[in-house]
């Protein structure tokens, strides 16, 4: 017999960890969001199979719960519940980028013998949506699972087998060390791209050359910077403490690099890019997850007649299948970037190498 499943908030990160559910469990899959045309596109998309059953009623109905809103909104919701007679096995979780409020928030579901474990898939992309929802967006990565500590094992055992669909590699750790982590790895690092964005748009008012100019080390570092305002206001509020200590540091380390700039040696200097260098290239590399999973591929375009049919010519003739194509920007009159999508990465690389051997300039992200 099919299960329920109830899926609050239907955006990126909700629908991909229902089309995972869908690979490996026969389910019924009810939606909901308060963004009607969200929850509408989810369901044309055959993502969730209906999208009108009133919430309450749905989360009594409902054998699993995911919660893919705004942390935020996540809290408010689980406050919510609280007040629902659940079915007694139901398992409730989340996808919310912080954990340490979310399961203080949880805490009166677990005095009505609810079991929640806070979840959160380390990859998502700066795109929002279910438009964007992929089964395989978590394939490898990390996918950690914060238990209350009085949730029994076997719990997260059963959390796991409902999300096994997603392939992703589960960790289990309480909040507060979730949120000193993933504040160092990921919201920092958003507190930075956005602010370097900014740094850059106060320039620019004074000169114009400045946007058509900034080229792949930008882009590359700032892709984040585009990422959802509402989602990344309310992580950062959530997870403030960690992130106050984190921009003493960093406010450190920049006194450090402008004694550098000012008065270092060129050992110190190469000493500096070296050591960076060392560990950025000993990271472990992913090869599925995150927004490689979208495998696009970026290709500068002079802006004349007929150059898309030139590429796509190129590619069909070594049997290469585009699976979307955008021009997503006109840099100047004179450059377009061009936005190739592929099924896998094998497409995406053989796109890669082929275009190159005809002189095109591609990257991998924006
Ligand atoms: N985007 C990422 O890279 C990423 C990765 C991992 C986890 N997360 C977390 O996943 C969650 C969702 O992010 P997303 O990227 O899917 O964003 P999204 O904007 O694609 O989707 C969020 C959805 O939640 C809906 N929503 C907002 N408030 C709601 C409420 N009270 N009730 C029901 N629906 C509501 C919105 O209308 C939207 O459809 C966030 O908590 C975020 O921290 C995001
Ligand atoms: O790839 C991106 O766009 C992301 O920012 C994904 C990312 C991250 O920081 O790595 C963002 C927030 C999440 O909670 C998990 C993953």
């Amino acid at each position: 017999m099919k299960r329920t499943v109830l899926l609050v908030g239907t955006g990126l990160i909700g629908c991909s960890v229902a089309l995972a559910i869908r690979q490996e469990h026969d389910v019924h899959i009810i939606g909901h969001d308060v963004n009607e045309e969200h929850c509408g596109l989810a369901k044309s998309l055959g993502i969730i199979d209906e999208n009108e059953v009133p919430l309450e009623e749905a989360a009594q109905l409902a054998d699993f719960i995911l919660l893919a809103a705004p942390v935020q909104e996540t809290e408010a919701l689980l406050r919510r519940f609280a007040g629902c007679t659940l079915k007694e096995h139901v398992i409730i979780t989340d996808v919310g980028s912080t954990k340490s409020q979310i399961m203080e928030a949880a805490a009166g579901l677990a005095e009505q013998g609810a079991t929640f474990i806070g979840g959160h898939p380390m990859a998502g992309s700066h795109k929002t949506g279910a438009g964007s929802a992929k089964a395989h967006l978590f394939e490898n990565a990390f996918y950690i699972l914060t238990p209350a500590p009085y949730t029994a094992p076997e719990r997260v055992g059963q959390l796991q087998d409902w999300l096994k669909g997603t392939k992703a590699r589960f960790l289990v750790m309480d909040a507060a060390q979730h949120d000193f982590l993933t504040g160092v790895v990921s919201h920092f690092p958003h507190l930075i791209a956005a602010s370097l964005v900014r740094h850059m748009h106060g320039y620019s008012q004074q000169h114009e050359l400045l946007t058509g100019l900034a080229a792949g080390g930008f882009r590359d570092i700032t892709r984040i910077a585009s990422s959802s305002p509402l989602m990344w206001r309310d992580i950062v509020s959530h997870n403030q403490g960690n992130l106050l200590e984190l921009l003493d540091d960093w406010m450190e380390e920049m006194q450090e690099v402008r004694r550098l700039v000012a008065e270092g040696s060129p050992d110190e200097l190469y000493g500096y890019f070296h050591g960076a260098k060392q560990f950025r290239d000993s990271l472990p590399i992913r090869t599925k997850g995150a927004i490689p999973s979208f495998y696009d591929l970026y290709v500068d375009v002079l802006d004349r007649a007929g150059v898309i049919s030139h590429i796509t010519t190129l590619l069909a003739k070594e049997n290469i299948s585009i699976t979307n194509i955008r021009i997503i920007e006109a840099r100047e009159d004179v450059f377009g970037v061009l936005r190739l999508s592929f099924q896998t990465e094998e497409d995406r690389l053989q796109a890669k190498r082929c275009l190159e051997q005809h002189s095109y300039e591609t990257y991998i992200t924006m």
